[in-house]
């Protein structure tokens, strides 16, 4: 096994093995605390550069399996397409720039794995290391806060200052504008369950997952998937009955253009909903800023809070960004009186933002839950309702 360190822009350094590719890697160095979905996380357009530093210990048991990836790269060539389609021979695309663990399983135990991790890791190019103490590298980021960070093995191993030079040398997560670099270039269509559709929606790609598509397919909703530079004329040429806005990567405050077309959508009256991303979205279309977190919020069981109802649900989530604002606020925008609907009940931050008339609404967590709890799909629900002018 050759040796692989990580280096963090503050001149930590971990000694640990080459997993994966070997070579150099550069990204943002994150932590997420879910001890299951590696996978769901590794496709996840919004990683994209990103190095994910895993607190679980042991990962890699369940192997690779062509079902659970969540990148949509290898499928939208289609286009048009059913939610259930599964392409077998297309693993999906790594997003992920690196990927940190400690112990690697030795033997995959799956019925459905295909593969193993750490073989897609090296065939996909992804340089990765294990076995450092991720838990360590945790509590660092925890207190300094997420920090630019490189992977190095192999014949990209140098001087600890060479190697520090190069993280320190690339643009930092804060102003990055990534969704076109993930997006689709060209529309396609995601297929209602079985063929019937009761609604259309368009969806605006800024790094969508699959199993976006695939929640509302199964609520009779057929989904037009558009670049993420499309137009009002794109959208109403789709003739939807509701706009979403997905997830991605990137600084929110670099969006403009999809802050403009969301506000132009909800002034024309179409429902919207959106995601993470699609919530950053939203809260810049009522007016509020973004801003970058200490250290992010990424795992599978993150406490929520609906400051409506009251009720809380536990859910995934994978976000650096967030919405200025607190628990309780009533603000006016351009479309009317909105609100805060969700704070995260571990530190208040801001998860969902909505208008008072329903017209609008998005949560900073993953109701679509790949990987994850569901304890927020209702929100397709309400999403399904609110198109149909059934909502109360
Ligand atoms: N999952 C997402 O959509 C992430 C949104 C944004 N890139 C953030 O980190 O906050």
């Amino acid at each position: 096994m050759s040796k692989a360190v990580l280096v963090l822009e503050n001149g930590q350094v971990y000694t640990g093995r080459a997993y994966g590719a070997t070579g150099e890697t550069l990204g943002e160095a994150v932590f997420c605390t879910a001890m299951t979905g590696y996978q769901e996380t590794l496709t996840d357009p919004s990683y994209h550069r990103q190095i994910v530093v895993a607190t679980a210990p042991q990962i890699g048991n369940t192997g690779w399996n062509t079902e659970d990836s969540e990148s949509l790269l290898g499928k939208r060539s289609a286009v048009r397409w059913s939610a259930d389609f599964i392409d077998h021979d297309d693993p999906g695309k790594i997003w992920v720039a690196g990927y940190a663990v400690r112990n690697p399983t030795r033997r995959v135990s799956n019925w459905r794995a295909g593969s193993t991790l750490e073989g897609e890791l090296a065939d996909q190019g992804v340089v990765s290391i294990s076995g450092i103490d991720t838990r360590a590298v945790v509590r660092v980021l925890r207190d300094t806060g997420s920090m630019r960070a490189g992977i190095f093995s192999g014949d990209a191993l140098r001087s600890v200052d060479e190697m520090l030079d190069a993280v320190r040398a690339q643009p930092s997560m804060a102003g990055a504008d990534l969704a076109a670099e993930v997006s689709t270039t060209e529309p396609y269509v995601v297929e209602a369950a079985g063929g019937q559709a009761k609604l259309r929606v368009a969806a605006l790609d800024m790094g969508i997952k699959a199993n976006t598509p695939r929640m509302l397919a199964a609520r009779g909703v057929e989904v037009h998937v558009l670049p993420s530079n499309a137009t009002l004329a794109d959208i109403r040429s789709v003739n939807p009955d509701g706009f979403f806005l997905s997830n991605g990567p990137g600084d929110p405050a670099t969006a403009d253009a999809a802050v403009a077309l969301t506000s132009e959508v909800i002034d024309s009256g179409l429902p919207t909903f959106g995601i993470c991303f699609g919530n950053q979205i939203m809260g810049r279309a009522f007016g509020r800023d973004t801003y970058k977190l200490k250290f992010g919020h990424r795992g599978i069981n993150i406490p929520v809070l609906d400051t409506v109802t009251g009720r809380v649900a536990i859910t995934s989530q994978n976000h650096g960004f967030a919405i200025a604002g607190e628990a309780g606020e009533e603000f006016d925008t351009a479309f009317g009186r909105a609100r805060v609907s969700h704070v995260c009940a571990n530190d208040g931050v801001v998860e969902g933002v909505e208008l008072i008339s329903g017209q609008a609404f998005s949560v900073q967590y993953h109701p679509e839950a790949a990987s994850g709890p569901h304890d927020a799909a209702n929100l397709f629900d309400k999403f399904v309702s609110t198109m149909e002018g059934t909502r109360s």
